[in-house]
């Protein structure tokens, strides 16, 4: 696809992640994280509007997801009990892709770590 738009987004959020470690390691501690989000969409643009996807629908939905999110405890949020960074991605993804088929790609960033993951959907090559 020639055109891709993206949509960036931030949340602070607290999580643990107590099931991947040993008991005591830092990661098992309630902690928090300001978190960067970006999706991406492609597409050709509308020959009458001249847009894959208007902006406004896009903030609709992500005020949405922000709703849920923003000030949140990850590990409470249905589909997040592991709030990796990877399964952020795919817990977007699976809200956005069924809404906006044109998502190609979900990016969830922690700016503080300078860490990321960036999931292209079930159906990318492994
Ligand atoms: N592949 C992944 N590995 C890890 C993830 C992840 O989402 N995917 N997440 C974590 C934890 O969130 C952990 O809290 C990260 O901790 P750490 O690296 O110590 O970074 P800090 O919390 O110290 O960073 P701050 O600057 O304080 O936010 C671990 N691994
Ligand atoms: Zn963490």
């Amino acid at each position: 696809m020639p055109f891709e738009i993206t949509k960036s987004f931030s949340f602070d959020a607290a999580h643990q992640l107590g099931a991947n470690v040993a008991p005591g390691h830092r990661y098992a501690t309630v902690h928090g994280h300001s978190f960067e989000a970006e999706l991406a969409f492609a597409g050709t643009p509308d020959p009458a509007t001249g847009w894959i996807r208007d902006f406004d629908e896009i903030n609709a939905l992500v005020a949405t997801l922000r709703a849920t999110l923003d000030h949140s405890y990850l590990n409470d949020v249905p589909g997040l009990e592991r709030p990796t960074l990877e399964r952020l991605c795919q817990w977007l993804w699976e809200r956005v892709k069924p809404q906006m088929p044109e998502l190609v790609r979900v990016s969830v960033r922690r700016g503080s770590c300078r860490e990321g993951c960036s999931y292209t959907g079930p159906d990318a090559r492994a």
